[in-house]
């Protein structure tokens, strides 16, 4: 029946306020307001409908796709949408497109032109014709990423050698593996790039620099002479990514000025003298810091999508346990689905305030870098870098394990799972494969303990470094379950068990005589403990949210019960660390856990409120399972007849391949 909501009574159990937990959720009121009147107009639109997504041929999807990016820019454009309105509505369009790219580069190159002022094209060269960098009528991608090396930025093949001459520069890709492959936008559309290539003056190789290259025609949209550019082809699940034209990318010696060096941190004169600035070379790698602290705050959006699905098909769907002819147990009932489900739910709000946090970090970080302080460089590194790679490591898991959440019906493309997670998945690899940026915050990790004794003192999320040797010697020392709900008893057990599995890798390396073959050889060991760190700060970051002037009744009160489901889940996930390193004992462990069960029993009521406090709507779920009026099987019954497959009853193809086998074996039965 239309109009009726079947999750009512789940809502009337909730002890909160839920328009107030909207409103920490999306940071704001106003970003609150921002938020839920873009993803109504899109929602509300039939021009943004995502039916028809996964079964649509990759020609006509992406075409569909095109057709969605005009539409949402003459929108921008109609309605005047203040850019934070513009990127809602990126957002809620939900579906990846060669123009997201851009709009993360624009960004991006904002600042790199913006900071200190150390581009050259515009201000030494006084270039007239404006930037290179497309803004209006043309569309820019991030060209980084050849065939043969994407992690080892510095391995890349592709050249940029200077022609003092013509005080020009020659572009070429001199192997097949120096073909730039993977941008996103580049395939079909792209009419500029930044690309990344190794810059030679005078016969010397200076290592990678980034250029603006113009790729295509402004006119018919052909590529220029010299270059040679395609998709990629297919990726990964219906629909999913394949909105997006991944690019392949050859040059065979195309000249560009000189003055479209991106001349950051170094500068190639007139007749074609290499001067290094007076920074950090770390800093060109700057827009991967920035579109890494974007996807930390993203991880929270996809995670929770996932968990709001499964949370709410899980209070409607029933399994055994019925008596005397009454309803049978909400799946969510069960222990064993809470154990699984109530963590994920946890996780996205921790993500989302530690997203919140690192944006701040970030913002202070690049503040710095316009007045030439580089000294925080360092650790916002280490920062993005992990939390990248914890957050999309735990959502797509997140999302795969609310698809098992939900059963069968989780793998049907209209619980909207599957297609979530094939978009979602390539996180963990792209913007720096996770288990290359973890190892980057174990050096990080071993630079600091390395530099303990001296007068450097740690700051930052690196601050604990400093009460070592309290952190090695502690015990901790409390025997009931409720103690378990002290923040600054769970702050230290984290603290203890990251600091001593660095120092514990710090030693081991310290048995080598060559310090890189003890990183080399410790490797897994030292990921582990990067791992250990990155923890801390969520933890230590939801702790801090807590600290806050929370309004709204019952707001803070799940939200400690979220923060405690947390830490304590991940305490009984990693058991092996936090005993391994003597912190706790397993009486503790196991009275910890007794504390998470009483936890999940807390939040149990609340679960449908907390979810519905993600404000999203139907259209951008996009999920029959995951509906805000949990009318599910009539839904999904329907759905079923609108498969193509289900357009006639006899199957194409029934005549030439199932008419003869079935003539077959009746001839077969005949002769029997
Ligand atoms: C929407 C999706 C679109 C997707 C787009 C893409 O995927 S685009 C493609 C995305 N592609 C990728 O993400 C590729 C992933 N690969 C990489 O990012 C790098 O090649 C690397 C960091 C893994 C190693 O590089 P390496 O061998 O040159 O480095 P090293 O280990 O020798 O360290 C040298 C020093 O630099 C420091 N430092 C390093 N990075 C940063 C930074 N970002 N900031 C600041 N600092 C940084 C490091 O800490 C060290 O400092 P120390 O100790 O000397 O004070
Ligand atoms: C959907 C998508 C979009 C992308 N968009 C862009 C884009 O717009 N622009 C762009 O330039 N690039 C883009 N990329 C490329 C992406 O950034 C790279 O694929 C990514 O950085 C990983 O590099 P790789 O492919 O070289 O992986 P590899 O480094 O080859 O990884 C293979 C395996 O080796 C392991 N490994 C590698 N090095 C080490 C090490 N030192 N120690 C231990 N293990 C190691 C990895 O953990 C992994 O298991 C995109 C990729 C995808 C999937």
């Amino acid at each position: 029946m239309e109009g009726v909501d079947y999750l009512a009574d789940e809502r009337k159990k909730a002890q909160f306020d839920v328009d107030e937990m909207k409103i920490v959720w999306a940071g704001s009121r106003h970003a609150f307001e921002v938020s839920d009147r873009i993803s109504k107009l899109v929602a509300n639109d039939p021009g943004f409908s995502k039916e028809e997504r996964t079964m649509l041929p990759r020609k006509e999807l992406f075409k569909n796709t095109l057709r969605k990016a005009a539409y949402a820019w003459k929108l921008i454009i109609d309605l005047h949408l203040s850019e934070e309105e513009a990127e809602k509505l990126r957002c809620f369009i939900d579906e990846p497109a060669f123009i997201d790219a851009h709009w993360v580069l624009t960004s991006c190159l904002t600042l790199i032109f913006a900071y200190a002022k150390l581009l050259l094209w515009a201000q030494r060269n006084n270039r007239k014709g404006g930037c290179p960098w497309p803004t209006r009528c043309k569309f820019g991608c991030y060209a980084q990423t050849e065939l043969g090396h994407g992690s080892n930025v510095r391995g890349l093949e592709t050249t940029a050698t200077f022609d003092p001459q013509t005080d020009e520069f020659v572009i070429h890709s001199p192997t097949l593996t120096s073909s730039k492959w993977w941008p996103g936008g580049l395939g079909k559309v792209s009419t500029h790039a930044v690309v990344y290539a190794r810059l030679i003056t005078d016969g010397k190789d200076h290592g990678i620099n980034a250029f603006i290259i113009q790729l295509r025609s402004l006119e018919d949209h052909k590529p220029l002479p010299g270059i040679t550019i395609g998709d990629i082809g297919t990726k990964f699940g219906n629909g999913a990514y394949n909105t997006v034209d991944n690019g392949v990318l050859r040059f065979d010696h195309v000249r560009i000025p000189r003055d479209q060096m991106l001349m950051s941190v170094s500068q190639v004169t007139k007749v074609g003298k290499y001067v290094q600035f007076d920074v950090p070379r770390q800093l060109l790698y700057v827009p991967m810091v920035d579109v890494r602290q974007t996807i930390v705050a993203d991880a929270s959006t996809a995670l929770s999508r996932a968990v709001c699905i499964a949370t709410r098909y899980s209070a409607v769907r029933r399994q055994f346990g019925s008596q005397n002819g009454g309803q049978e147990i909400q799946v969510i009932d069960y222990k064993t689905q809470q154990s699984r489900l109530f963590p994920l739910l946890a996780s996205a709000y921790a993500f989302r305030f530690v997203g919140e946090w690192l944006k701040r970090l970030y913002t202070d970080v690049t503040q710095r870098l316009q007045a030439k302080d580089f000294s925080t460089v360092p650790e916002v590194h280490a920062c993005t870098a992990g939390l990248k790679s914890l957050t999309t490591t735990a959502t797509a898991d997140g999302i795969e394990e609310c698809r098992k959440l939900c059963g069968g019906h989780g793998y049907l493309c209209s619980s909207g799972l599957p297609e979530l997670f094939a978009i979602y998945v390539p996180a963990c690899t792209y913007e720096g494969d996770n288990i290359v940026l973890l190892l980057q915050v174990a050096r990080y990790l071993m630079k600091t303990v390395s530099q303990l004794g001296s007068r450097k003192k740690p700051v930052g999320t690196i601050a604990y470094m400093g009460k070592l040797e309290h952190l090695m010697q502690c015990r901790f020392d409390v025997e009931q379950a409720k103690d378990w709900l002290k923040p600054s008893v769970i702050l230290e057990a984290f603290e203890a068990r990251a600091a001593r599995m660095s120092v514990a890798c710090a030693q081991n390396i310290s048995k080598f005589d060559n310090p890189e073959e003890g990183f080399a050889e410790l490797a897994a060991d030292l990921v582990e403990a990067a791992l250990a760190h990155c923890q801390l700060i969520v933890v230590s970051k939801f702790i801090e949210k807590l600290q806050q002037d929370i309004p709204g009744k019952g707001v803070k009160q799940q939200l400690e019960v979220l923060c405690g489901i947390y830490a304590l889940f991940l305490l009984h996930k990693h058991q092996g660390d936090f005993l391994g390193t003597g912190y706790i004992t397993s009486k503790q462990a196991s009275v910890a856990n007794e504390q998470l069960r009483a936890l999940y029993s807390q939040l149990r009521p609340n679960a449908i409120s907390l979810v519905d406090a993600f404000n999203y709507t139907d259209h951008f779920l996009g999920s029959i399972l995951g509906r805000y009026d949990g009318n599910v099987y009539p839904k999904l019954y329907e759905a079923a007849w609108k498969d193509p497959l289900n357009e006639s009853d006899v199957p194409d193809g029934f005549h030439e391949y199932i008419r003869p086998l079935l003539k077959q074996q009746l001839l077969q039965t005949a002769r029997l």
